[in-house]
């Protein structure tokens, strides 16, 4: 597959509807690129959580693996540089995103699927690394989450919006290692404002729920309704 091939296939929004089922059509697809970086993010991941959950007697080895593997990488690699608006959507920008992008092993990630009513709904667990209180989720990534999900909401519905406004209601903690839901939608829109809602569940427990006002940015053309903002 070539470079832009690749791209046009990870655009969001273009899952293919004829895949709908009760599990919903996966909103971002999650093939694995060519190039290896899905599977390099993901060992990644599995790297930042044994650090971040575990305490060693004597690292010094891996520290020295994992320097040699950065140097290899940076003089290999060709940095994606951050853009303007205009580029919004593009695998190069959603692949860097904290909590979608598959290059990015901060991201858990969220694997996010739409249901024909344009709700959006991701189910994940989050580890020790994501950890605020003892035992519980950090609320500001249940904040960066949310987010997310109304970002996702908004380009379900074929609109995009800044975040002008978030509001977040913790009704209970957000248990680690635990299966979670989000499900976000888009409430509606007047003009460039654009309200949408969430909630995150564990189990039947709510654990949070959001609502944003998103203002579209001046300019945005008809293509790119179905495109990311990210933050
Ligand atoms: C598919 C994947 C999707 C992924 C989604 C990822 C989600 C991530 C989203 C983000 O993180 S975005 C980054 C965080 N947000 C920002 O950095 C936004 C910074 N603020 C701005 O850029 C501008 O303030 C903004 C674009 C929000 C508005 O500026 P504008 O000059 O375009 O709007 P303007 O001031 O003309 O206001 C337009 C309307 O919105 C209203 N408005 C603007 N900001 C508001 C606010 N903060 N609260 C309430 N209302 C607000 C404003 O009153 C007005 O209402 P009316 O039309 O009724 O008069």
């Amino acid at each position: 597959m070539t470079a832009s091939n690749e791209a046009e296939q990870n655009q969001v929004g273009t899952a293919d509807p004829a895949a709908a089922s009760s599990e919903g059509i996966p909103l971002l697809p999650q093939d694995e690129t060519p190039s290896g970086s899905t599977e390099l993010a993901r060992e990644l991941r599995r790297l930042r959580g044994l650090v971040a959950g575990s305490v060693y007697e004597d690292v010094h080895d891996a520290v020295r693996t994992v320097r040699e593997l950065a140097d290899h990488l940076e003089a290999v690699g060709k940095p994606v540089r951050p853009k303007d608006y205009g580029t919004w959507g593009t695998p190069e920008h959603i692949g860097a995103n904290p909590a979608i992008g598959q290059r990015n092993p901060v991201s858990p990630p969220l694997e996010p699927v739409v249901f024909p009513d344009a709700t959006v709904r991701a189910d994940l667990e989050l580890g020790i690394e994501y950890q605020g209180p003892p035992g519980c989720v950090h609320g500001g990534i249940v904040a960066l989450l949310f987010d997310e999900m109304l970002g996702l909401a908004n380009a379900a519905s074929k609109s995009v919006g800044m975040t002008a406004d978030l509001r977040i209601t913790y009704s209970s903690p957000t248990p680690l290692y635990a299966p979670l839901r989000f499900e976000a939608r888009q409430d509606r829109v007047e003009g460039r404002k654009i309200w949408a809602s969430a909630t995150l569940h564990a189990g039947n427990t709510l654990c949070a729920s959001a609502e944003g006002l998103f203002v579209e940015p001046c300019g945005i053309r008809d293509h790119e309704r179905s495109r990311p903002i990210e933050g």
